[in-house]
């Protein structure tokens, strides 16, 4: 061997030594780096199959916080497309360029993840990528800025132009979602970027969920037909999917699932009938058992109360050792007394399985001095209530210890906010320890369900479970239906009818439907008064079970309404959204919405009162004419409705009622009453412009509830409304019509009487005198002046208040009439609408208003510290 030859392989062994050692160098820089910023690399594996299903695992089951990469040339990554198709992740990717078939991976993957990242870049072709990419991004359409969290993007760098890629990204665990690519490059640029390696194709996938319903396993392929359960980290991937469905339940067993339940869990599931999981809870329990926060978004009746009892039961099972007995380990909140004791029933088979575990019940209703007894005496490890009442006792009562509280849960956490218990809540989340699980639960998101999510939970996953709705058209008006909220076997439906006919379509309608089981929804407590009383006169309707149920009606009956109706097998429960949400009640086959909803978000619980779990149930809402944009409204928030036409035969039933209110006082004040409540609330509507009140054909509903004149309202004097349409009642003295209950007649004889002779005594003010007699102009009153009236004023009102609260004391008079007399209630005594009066919070109201008095009772006779108070009234007026 010459001297030259022996040069040259020193010279390219050397050579192949430095290049391995770089090689080994670069990999092992490239290690540190990754462990350094949290990458997790996908090894090289041989087979591009390998590397999917390495990928398919990472996504499923990776709980760190990293992102996976995969690094390939072209050839590979058409054979990664390739594969991805084969999974039926893609379609109609052959004979695509590699940007398309990108766009095309990205596409698919997006839908599939739902919010997630995806975050790519490619060597030469940036533009077109950039063309695709937006395109892509523009169909995913949910990417959205609220989901973009990482710490670092608050002031992101912006790269105009910059196509360059970059290599990988730390991107910890959160979502990022951008507009464009440059928008994409802006915001990962200001993460962080790694040096650049010259591989051609490189693709970022976030640690992020594939929708389970396109799980790459073929094995478990096999999309739920019906239901959909998708969940979207915002922080980590997740545990196995639910698997394929049988009708409203999937395939997962309460016995299989992972993590396992304990055994006496799973009994008690079994005892309730429950074995297979509904999609929510199939998502959802896995979750909070595995120490994340959830904000959970499924349709009515999905069986929502389970999927946290059941998590808040094992997660206390796991504590080593029992809890003393004050220490408070769970907080369960619900809006509403009902829903709270349904919640609490549900639970209790379940709370009874943890040995050494008390729970209690706290809702409003009770007295609160009794109530924190009980809690001091006892005390309470899991507290289920709504806000009002939880938060009282969080108030006063010190003996209860929060610290070691393991699980909150929101329950219909919308309606929670929109019926103002903001505060309440902030404060049950000020007084909780910051760690701990949390799962917010509603079937419908608003924009204050997001900022409490944001506030109250820690890098929630989200679990949405969408319906797959009917996909063919059946029949003439009936529209294609796309997946949707709303459960499965509800048919929904939508009737046009004129204000005046409205009433006779009602109870045309029922008798139809005679032998079901129906709820009917009203606008106001005083409406379903009006209705409850007027409808079984109807001869129609005459032997129909009616029970009224509302916000306004006692505890007592309340309860009674709700149990009655419960155990029927037919009849019509007319009441307002106090029925809206929540409560399960067996077998409803029927709701018809007399009244929209004012809050558009209520339409779809009250349509949700029927096909709960697996059952089909049918919903209408009436509406008139002018109303009718609400169906495209409704359609365009994912409830499509189909229409029934109005048939024109139907029976008037004006004259009936009519008959009804001149035979009995009774029902003609309640007409009148419910009358204005629903002209006034019609004002309230959230969707005014579709519900104009100025268009209100005030003349045709009138006719509509059978009055017998209009009620002189404002808005009548002021010829606000149309009058149209109103046939009044001939040669008829309103003030002669008699109550049918003698007791009632005997008292108001006696109270017309009284009148008559308090205004014989008091002469009236002579009008003539003063016409010609033109009062002088008066003069402007000093500021002692009008302090001093107004202290006589508050003196004068004082001592009424008083006076009716000793007389609600010794029981002359109930509580609804203290409100109307006092003016704490409504101005018409029952014209709230959507049962703002059930609320805890009203009751507070009442209660602080009764302390007000009595303390101001107490200063009575113009005490210094009382003429402070009235002067701050007078200011508040
Ligand atoms: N796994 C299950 N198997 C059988 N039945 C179930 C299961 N889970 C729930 N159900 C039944 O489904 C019905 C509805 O459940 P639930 O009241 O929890 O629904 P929800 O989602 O809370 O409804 P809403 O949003 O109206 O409050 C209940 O009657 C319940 O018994």
């Amino acid at each position: 061997m010459d001297k030259r030859t022996k040069v040259f392989i020193c010279a390219a062994a050397s050579y192949w030594f430095l290049s391995v050692m770089a090689i080994i160098g670069r990999s092992r820089k490239r290690k540190r780096v990754a462990r350094r910023e949290g990458i997790t690399y996908a090894p090289m594996f041989e087979r591009d199959r390998k590397r999917i299903d390495y990928l398919n695992d990472k996504i499923w089951r990776n709980d760190t916080t990293c992102v996976d990469m995969l690094r390939m040339n072209k050839a590979r990554f058409f054979r990664f497309c390739q594969l991805f198709r084969d999974h039926a992740l893609l379609e109609d990717t052959v004979h695509m360029c590699v940007e398309q078939q990108v766009a095309m991976f990205l596409h698919t993957v997006g839908h599939n993840v739902r919010n997630r990242v995806i975050a790519t870049n490619f060597g030469r072709s940036g533009e077109t990528v950039s063309h695709y990419f937006n395109k892509v991004l523009h169909a995913i359409g949910e990417l959205r800025e609220d989901y973009i969290r990482p710490p670092s993007l608050d002031t992101p760098t912006k790269i105009e132009g910059d196509t360059r890629w970059y290599p990988y990204f730390k991107i910890g665990a959160r979502a990022v979602a951008c507009r464009s690519t440059v928008h994409l490059c802006s915001r990962l640029a200001g993460i962080q970027r790694a040096p650049l390696i010259s591989y051609g194709l490189m693709l970022v996938v976030s640690a992020c969920q594939i929708n389970p319903r396109k799980r790459l396993n073929p094995t478990s392929r096999g999309p739920n037909p019906k239901h959909s359960a998708s969940q979207s980290p915002m922080a980590t991937s997740s545990p196995p999917p639910p698997a394929a469905a049988h009708g409203a339940l999937t395939e997962q067993k309460f016995l299989e699932m992972s993590p396992a339940l304990s055994a006496e869990v799973v009994e008690a599931l079994h005892r309730g009938g429950f074995r297979r999981c509904t999609p929510v809870q199939a998502a959802t329990i896995p979750h909070l058992l595995s120490h994340k926060d959830v904000a959970v978004d499924a349709a009515t009746g999905s069986g929502k109360t389970l999927s946290f009892i059941v998590p808040v039961v094992e997660i206390l099972r796991r504590r080593s050792s029992p809890p003393k007995s004050h220490e408070v380990l769970a907080v369960i909140v619900s809006p509403t007394r009902e829903l709270s004791s349904q919640i609490y029933n549900v639970a209790q088979p379940f709370f009874a399985t943890l040995k050494g575990v008390s729970s209690m019940v706290l809702v409003g209703g009770l007295d609160i001095k009794a109530e924190l007894k009980r809690v001091d005496e006892q005390g309470a490890n899991i507290l289920v209530g709504t806000p009002g009442k939880l938060c009282d006792v969080m108030q006063r009562e010190d003996t209860l210890d929060f610290k070691n509280l393991e699980i909150l849960i929101l329950d219909e956490a919308d309606r929670l906010l929109d019926m103002g218990f903001q505060k309440q809540i902030n404060f049950i989340l000020s007084k909780l320890p910051k760690l701990r699980r949390t799962g917010l639960f509603s079937a419908t998101q608003t924009k204050a369900v997001a900022e409490l999510s944001k506030a109250g939970l820690r890098n929630p996953m989200r679990v949405e479970v969408k319906t797959e709705a009917k996909a063919t058209s059946k029949g003439p008006g009936q529209q294609e239906l796309g997946p949707s909220k709303t459960p499965l076997g509800l048919r929904l439906e939508y009737m046009i009818c004129e204000a005046s006919k409205k009433s006779s379509q009602l109870v045309d309608f029922l008798v139809q439907n005679n032998g079901k089981k129906i709820m009917v929804y009203f606008a106001t407590c005083a409406c379903v008064d009006y209705w409850a009383v007027v409808l079984p006169l109807l001869n129609s309707l005459k032997g129909s079970p009616i029970i009224a149920y509302h916000g306004k009606m006692k505890q007592g009956p309340r309860e009674k309404a709700l149990a009655s109706f419960s155990a029927l097998s037919s009849g019509i429960l007319v009441c307002t959204d106090v029925a809206a949400r929540g409560l399960d009640i067996p077998s409803v086959d029927l709701i018809v919405q007399y009244d929209p909803p004012q809050d558009p978000n209520v339409f779809i619980h009250r349509a949700g009162r029927t096909a709960r779990y697996d059952q089909e149930g049918d919903a209408i809402v009436f509406l008139l004419p002018k109303e009718d944009t609400y169906v495209e409204f409704l359609k365009l928030r994912g409830v499509p409705l189909t229409e029934r036409e109005c048939p024109s035969n139907t029976e008037d039933v004006v004259p009936q009622i009519r008959s009804a209110a001149l035979e009995d006082r009774n029902v003609m004040e309640k007409g009148l009453r419910a009358f204005v409540s629903f002209v006034r609330a019609y004002k309230e509507h959230h969707c005014s412009y579709i519900f104009r009140w100025k268009d209100l054909e005030i003349g045709k509903l009138a006719m509509e509830y059978g009055l017998l004149q209009i009620p002189s309202m404002p808005e009548v004097k002021h010829h606000s409304l149309s009058l149209e349409g109103f046939i009044p009642v001939d040669d008829v003295d309103v003030t002669q019509i008699k109550y049918k209950d003698k007791a009632r007649e005997k008292q108001r004889k006696k109270a017309l009487k009284r009148k008559a002779e308090e205004e014989a005594q008091t002469p009236k003010p002579e009008k003539k005198r003063a016409r010609e007699k033109p009062e002088k102009p008066k003069r402007k009153k000093t500021g002692k002046q009008r302090q001093s009236i107004q202290t006589k004023e508050d003196l004068d009102e004082l001592a009424h208040e008083y006076r009716l609260l000793k007389k609600l004391k010794r029981g002359d008079i109930d509580e609804d009439e203290y409100e109307k007399l006092t003016g704490f209630g409504d101005s018409d005594g029952e014209a709230s609408y959507g049962d703002a009066s059930d609320l805890d919070e009203r009751k507070e109201r009442g209660n602080k208003a009764q302390k007000n008095l009595k303390q101001r009772g107490k200063g009575r006779g113009g005490s210094r510290r009382f003429e402070g108070k009235s002067k701050m009234r007078s200011k508040r007026r």
